[in-house]
């Protein structure tokens, strides 16, 4: 649906946000995970067609199956694009329905009987319409972001791009974000972007892990997870002794289990010591790369 090719891009301070960065994004949920600085608003904002990239290209594929230039027909990708930014925001005095009524109107629908039809569908679709009088500045953090769905869903796009849209939602909340996301439709490429390991392991089927501007690793989770099979090995140990851990072993992560860390080492050797081997997940992948990455 959507291919990138070797973009990059280099800040006027000299700051490499994007280094040769390939990507091939199908059909339904993408998950793009990076901490903090990777670079992924720096992608997001280059697809969605708001800043310009240095080099390499990226093409969507159009619904009569010719395909757009993404970095250069900035308005053919306009016409299909949805964009959640990170920093959604609203103006707080206006209702919902009226807001969204408002956008659609930017979107083209000028038809009102047309465009109410879109409008009150997707209220009901991101499950705001009890609350479509409500003026935007009582919504919580969730409704927020859900009515921010319901804007980028505006007309019927084939590439939904949401920017760490879970940051700061409580559990509940953003559990039904990310249900809502899922729902969106199967002929939709919707990339999330986060710094969120369990958004992605709940939800996308396929994925990249992005740092300091490069792709680590794409594909699907399952693949990453099975690739560290029999290398992971988990101990509880005591807050002093870990930084004794920590020189000896390649520790992955540290969590505090009742009050005390447990740790998972990668080794593909068993360290002994205590050490019970346990099943991969995503979040080891995502921190065995990027310590790799980093030494
Ligand atoms: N306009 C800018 N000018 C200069 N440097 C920038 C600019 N925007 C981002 N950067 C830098 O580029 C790098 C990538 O930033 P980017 O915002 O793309 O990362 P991110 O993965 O989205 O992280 P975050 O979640 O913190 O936004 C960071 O080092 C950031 O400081």
């Amino acid at each position: 649906m959507l291919a990138i090719r070797n973009l990059g891009k280099t800040y006027p301070n000299g700051v490499h946000a994007l280094n040769d960065v390939t990507l091939d994004i199908p059909r339904g949920m993408f998950g793009l995970l990076g901490p903090n600085g990777a670079g992924k608003s720096s992608l997001m904002r280059t697809l969605a067609t708001l800043q310009e990239a240095d080099s390499g290209t990226a093409t969507l594929e159009g619904v009569d199956g010719k395909s757009i230039d993404v970095l250069r027909d900035k308005d053919a990708v306009r016409r299909q694009l949805g964009y959640l930014p990170q920093d959604f925001g609203v103006y707080p005095k206006v209702s919902a329905e009226d807001m969204l009524e408002h956008f659609a109107v930017l979107k083209g629908l000028t038809q009102r009987k047309q465009r109410r039809e879109v409008v009150d569908g997707l209220l009901q679709q991101v499950n705001l319409w009890d609350v479509r009088k409500r003026k935007l500045g009582t919504y919580s953090g969730g409704m927020r972001q859900r009515f921010g769905v319901a804007q980028a869903l505006l007309g019927s796009p084939r590439l939904v791009i949401v920017d760490e849209p879970t940051a700061g939602l409580d559990p509940e909340e953003r559990n039904r974000f990310l249900n809502l996301l899922a729902e969106i439709g199967e002929n939709v490429a919707v990339i999330l972007s986060t710094h969120i390991v369990e958004d992605v392991t709940d939800l996308c089927p396929t994925m990249a892990i992005l740092n300091k501007g490069r792709v680590l690793l794409t594909g699907k989770p399952s693949d990453a997870i099975a690739a560290l099979e029999n290398q992971v090995w988990r101990k509880q140990v005591t807050k002093a002794a870990l930084p004794e851990y920590e020189a000896r072993h390649t520790v992955l992560s540290t969590r505090l289990v009742a009050g005390r860390p447990v740790i998972h080492v990668f080794s593909s050797v068993d360290p002994g010591d205590g050490f019970e081997e346990v099943a991969p997940n995503l979040e080891d992948v995502y921190f065995q790369l990027l310590r790799v990455q980093a030494t």
